[in-house]
């Protein structure tokens, strides 16, 4: 049966150009063809195996992963890839590893918080990975709130250098009931890095200057062996089998550990040689840079990890039939399934199983293009800081911690989801699905929980809209905030179904929910004498407001997409589709805010409900090409259930059938165990 496609007659009913709508997915022809590439090259050596990972034991799963970056490494140095094909290198082996802190956190951090003259230094031995680096900020007792560290960086004048120490509990300032309160979390810091950016109070000639960076060695260069008053190693194996344990996340504790001056992160603010604190003109948030940058690449990658997810879950469902008649089936089915599965209904075409799963596929479309354009909002803030202009830090900020909530919660969810979808079989380690739930939701609390994050958008609300009126008019993804009494006074026009179809019609619905949803909260916030204490007592609602706020952002990104030339057969018109499906799917499931805030009427909310099912129908006989267009390899996707072909049964079996128990007959611990009981058994039987 080898060759056949059985999913080749749904890819024949595609009413758009796939190659075309592959360039759209990659951003641009030139980034569909490195993708495409490296995804090959990756797929084709067999150093980049991954369908063992479940089945190995930590010690060698880890090993397996350094032997993997040390021999990418080596074809990134010897291929002389570009930052641009080793970072695609890095996506398609599709496993963490001490490198992604190195490169995505140790690097940044260098380069966004050190002075030109501590880059010149340190970033060359970075590159060249004759360092390896690694973000250790958190501790054992705090994550979320930065400002609480607890890590000390206290200046001795005598010597020129700082003294970094962990407290515990025989330390003055430690506040907590554990006995030693380590630096807890960090990947790559367990077994492999050389070096850290370190967070820690600054301390100088008694004085407590807040959170900085410190560049701190952690292992000798000779033997890898920890410093003197350096304890390091690996906090344990994490949830999921393979998945995250192929990073060392780490606990590190600094009894006194010195250093020389020159390695506190410069840029943000500086200690003289005299031991004077000053501050440069640059904000002191630029500390949180790296978190900046980093939150900005989780969204990008959300819709990578849901995208795989939905291709898996999407060919399974054409693939998977269940009930119908006996009696002959739809003349398009392809002979083998003719033959075998006559009259038999393909799940993907139950409306249940289509409203679960078509609003997902439009979620990985959107969060493509928000991420796209979340690209573009770092690279231009970034800019601006190089040239001290400062002034669309706060809304970077909360753009790219609002849209790092969003986006990971609805991908952790939406791969559940679509474990889910693939019924019984989704639960098999072959089909991909546990192992990808398994690494990425952990992205739902890395680089801040997702909570933590939308009440800082929720902040950034709340000052927006007690700004109105005040002459300084919002801008940007913000900018709707100065067209507030319009919005708090309009009604939604919308009279067919189709007008749910309408650009402009939809935008304002989805404005109106979110500054309604905000000027309420402002509202009830005023009537708190303690601001602080209101916004704790109210910060459900403000949550909620902010999830508002930041759908909002998506379904505008995806319409603004809609406005470019888009080229190629029907692409335009699917991606139209995909949309509505996006954003009539979160009116209705958000129903009760568009209703309770009165912009829409129970009667367009079921108008919008009709248009979103004539739209799954419109996308429906497009679902499997609209999945390839993502343009994933089966090593890649690394699920039986979503290969290409759609030839899934014989896989299973073949699966199944190289299974280590299956290797005797006869299990291991049959003597041990299984004969005795079953003998006694006999014996009683016998009595
Ligand atoms: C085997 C394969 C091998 C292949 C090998 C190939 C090799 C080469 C390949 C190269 C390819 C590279 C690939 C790179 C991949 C990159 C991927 C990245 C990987 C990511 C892994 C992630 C791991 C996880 C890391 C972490 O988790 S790090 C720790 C993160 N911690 C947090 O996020 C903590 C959360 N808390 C906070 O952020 C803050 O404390 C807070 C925001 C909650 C603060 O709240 P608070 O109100 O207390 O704030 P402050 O008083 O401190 O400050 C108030 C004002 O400051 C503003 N503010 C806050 N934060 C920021 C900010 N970040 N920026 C700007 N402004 C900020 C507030 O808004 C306040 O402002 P206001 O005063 O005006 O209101
Ligand atoms: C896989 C993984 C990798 C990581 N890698 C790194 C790394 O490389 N470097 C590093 O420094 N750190 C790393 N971390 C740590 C990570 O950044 C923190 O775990 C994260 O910031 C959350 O902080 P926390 O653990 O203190 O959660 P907590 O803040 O303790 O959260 C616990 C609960 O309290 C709630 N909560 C907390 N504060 C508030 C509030 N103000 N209002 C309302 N609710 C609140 C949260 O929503 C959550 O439900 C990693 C974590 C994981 C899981």
């Amino acid at each position: 049966m080898a060759g056949v496609d059985y999913l080749a007659d749904e890819r024949n009913k595609a009413e758009f150009d796939v190659d075309s709508m592959k360039i759209v997915w990659a951003g641009s022809r030139h980034t569909f063809e490195v993708a495409d590439r490296i995804s090959k090259l990756v797929a084709n050596d067999p150093a980049f195996r991954k369908d063992d990972r479940p089945m190995l034991p930590r010690k060698e799963l880890f090993k397996n992963t350094l032997r993997k970056a040390a021999y990418a490494w080596k074809l990134i140095t010897e291929l002389r890839l570009s930052e641009e094909e080793a970072s695609k290198l890095r996506f398609f082996v599709d496993e963490p590893a001490y490198t992604d802190l190195h490169w995505g956190m140790f690097v940044p951090a260098l380069k966004g918080q050190c002075t030109d003259e501590q880059q010149s230094k340190w970033l060359p031995l970075a590159y060249k990975m004759q360092i390896i680096g690694c973000y250790a900020q958190t501790e054992l007792g705090h994550g979320s709130n930065v400002q609480g560290l607890e890590t000390t960086a206290t200046f001795d004048p005598q010597t020129d250098e700082f003294v970094i120490h962990s407290p515990t509990l025989t330390s003055s300032k430690c506040y907590h009931t554990v006995e030693v309160l380590c630096t807890w979390w960090p990947g790559g810091l367990g077994k492999v890095s050389t070096h850290a950016v370190v967070y820690a109070r600054l301390i100088t000639d008694g004085k407590d200057h807040g959170v900085h960076g410190f560049i701190v060695q952690l292992r000798s260069m000779e033997d890898h062996k920890p410093l003197p008053g350096i304890t390091v190693g690996d906090i344990g194996m994490k949830f999921g089998n393979g998945a995250y344990n192929t990073m060392d996340n780490g606990v590190l504790t600094l009894d006194h550990v010195r250093i020389p001056r020159d390695q506190m992160m410069m840029r943000v603010s500086q200690v003289t040689r005299e031991g004077k604190y000053k501050q440069s003109d640059v904000p002191r948030q630029l500390v949180y840079g790296t978190m900046v940058y980093v939150r900005q690449k989780i969204v990008a990658d959300a819709s990578c990890a849901l995208s795989k997810a939905v291709c898996i879950a999407t060919r399974y469902s054409a693939v998977r039939r269940q009930f119908g008649s006996q009696n002959g089936g739809p003349e398009t089915q392809s002979a083998h399934y003719r033959k075998s599965y006559t009259g038999l209904i393909q799940v993907i075409d139950y409306k249940t199983q289509q409203n679960r799963l078509f609003p997902l596929l439009a979620s990985a479309y959107a969060f493509r293009f928000v991420g796209e354009w979340l690209k573009w909002l770092y690279t231009d803030v970034t800019q601006r800081l190089a040239v001290n202009d400062f002034s669309t830090l706060p809304e970077a900020h909360a753009c790219t911690a609002g849209l790092k909530s969003l986006t990971t919660t609805a991908t952790a969810d939406g791969i559940e989801e679509c474990r889910k979808l693939c019924g019984g079989h989704g639960y098999l380690c072959t089909s991909g699905l546990p192992e990808l739930f398994a690494v990425y939701v952990p992205a739902c609390t890395y680089e801040g929980d997702n909570i933590v994050l939308l009440l800082q958008v929720a902040r950034f609300l709340m000052k927006t809209v007690s700004q109105i009126g005040s002459g300084k008019q919002p801008v940007g993804t913000i900018a709707y905030m100065g067209r507030v009494e319009h919005l708090l006074k309009s009604r939604c026009s919308v009279q067919r179904a189709e007008d749910w179809l309408n650009p402009s019609q939809v935008l304002e619905a989805f404005e109106a929910r979110a500054a309604r949803m905000s000027v309420s909260c402002a509202q009830n916030l005023s009537k708190f004498s303690n601001p602080e204490e209101g916004f704790a007592e109210l910060s459900a609602d403000l949550v909620e407001a902010a999830v508002a706020h930041c759908q909002l952002i998506v379904v505008s990104k995806f319409l603004d997409k809609l406005q470019q030339d888009i080229p190629g057969k029907g692409v335009k018109q699917l991606l139209q589709a995909v949309c509505g499906i996006y954003y009539l799917s979160l009116l209705h499931k958000h129903q009760g805010e568009f209703l309770a805030t009165s912009y829409i009427t129970p009667k367009q909310a079921a108008l919008a409900s009709d248009q979103l099912r004539a739209l799954y129908s419109k996308v429906r006989p497009n679902a499997i090409a609209l999945v390839d267009s993502f343009n994933y390899t089966d090593h890649f996707l690394g699920s039986i259930l979503g290969c290409y072909d759609g030839n899934v049964y014989p896989k299973l079996y073949e699966a199944a059938k190289k299974d280590p128990l299956n290797d005797t007959v006869v299990p291991d611990g049959y003597h041990e165990y299984l004969k005795p009981l079953l003998k006694q058994q006999l014996h009683s039987a016998k009595l």
